[in-house]
């Protein structure tokens, strides 16, 4: 993906980015922990949820597959950490109707923010209005309250426009987030679509946040992706509501780099008081 030069700069920059205590800290406070494997069970995930609070504070959220949303709203009451769940996941060829109905279900199972892939194939193969048709029955079946995070599958996109056009209908279509990768297709999360993504989202001038996802295992990689966030939106931009990491296998390092350890058994209990 060619980038104009400004933004390749921008992109250099950030791919040089060192991971301290403090960066892996903020790190772990954006952490979509995720576990969206095809065996995972109830059991899976109620350990996933035990290791949401760690010493080096909280993730932002879980994400797991919609026929755990409950079972992680049990385990993560009183916790603040939201529930984050996909729909059309991970191939994007489902049609407006069941997207709404996915998504409904599971809103009223508890799910504070979906992920739904984007019709990518459909748009990268030309059509404009199908695909935002889908985005756009998420989106009212998510309601307001609920964050929309649409995953856009950017390693599949031929070239840097289309995606940037994807990105912009997205946002029109009612994105709360712009994602890059389901993490089921490679390249996942590169710093060239996320330079590429943070930009449109900054032309767009509207309240749009990002999430990286897909194949961040370490703290050094997730480190350079904060970096061009500061760069691109400016410090202080990249809070939970405007940035996430999306990854499986990244906590660990950045509670090792955090002065944490990395272990699972290294968290806190989830403490069992107040709702949401
Ligand atoms: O949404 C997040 C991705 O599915 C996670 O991908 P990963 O397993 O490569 O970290």
């Amino acid at each position: 993906m060619k980038l104009p030069a400004d933004l390749q700069q921008a992109l250099d920059k950030a791919a040089a980015a060192k991971a301290d205590a403090k960066v892996a800290a903020r790190a772990i406070g954006l952490l979509d922990l995720t576990s969206l494997n095809d065996d995972d069970t109830e059991d899976a995930v109620e350990k996933l949820c035990k290791r949401a609070v760690t010493p080096a504070g909280a993730v932002a959220a879980v994400c797991i597959w919609p026929r755990f949303v409950k079972t992680a709203r049990k385990a993560l009451k009183g916790s603040g950490v939201k529930i984050a769940t996909v729909v059309n996941f991970p191939k994007g060829e489902a049609d407006a109707p069941s997207v709404a109905a996915e998504t409904k279900a599971a809103v009223k199972d508890g799910a504070h923010e979906i992920d739904v892939v984007l019709p990518y194939r459909a748009f990268i193969d030309g059509a404009r209005t199908q695909p935002m048709s889908v985005i756009r029955a998420c989106r009212d079946a998510c309601g307001p309250d609920v964050i929309m995070k649409v995953i856009l599958e950017s390693g599949c996109f031929p070239d840097p426009d289309l995606l940037a056009w994807a990105a912009r209908d997205s946002i029109a279509a009612g994105a709360d987030f712009l994602k890059t990768s389901t993490g089921k297709v490679q390249p996942a999360a590169t710093l060239e679509a996320a330079t590429l993504l943070l930009h449109v989202i900054h032309e767009s001038g509207k309240t749009v946040g990002f999430k990286a996802a897909g194949g961040i295992r370490d703290a050094a990689g997730a480190a350079a992706f904060l970096a061009l966030a500061d760069q691109l939106q400016g410090k202080g931009w990249a809070t939970p509501k405007t940035f996430r990491f999306g990854a499986s296998s990244l906590l660990d390092s950045l509670l090792a780099a955090s002065g944490h350890g990395g272990k699972g058994d290294d968290t806190v209990a989830v403490p069992a008081t107040a709702g949401y």
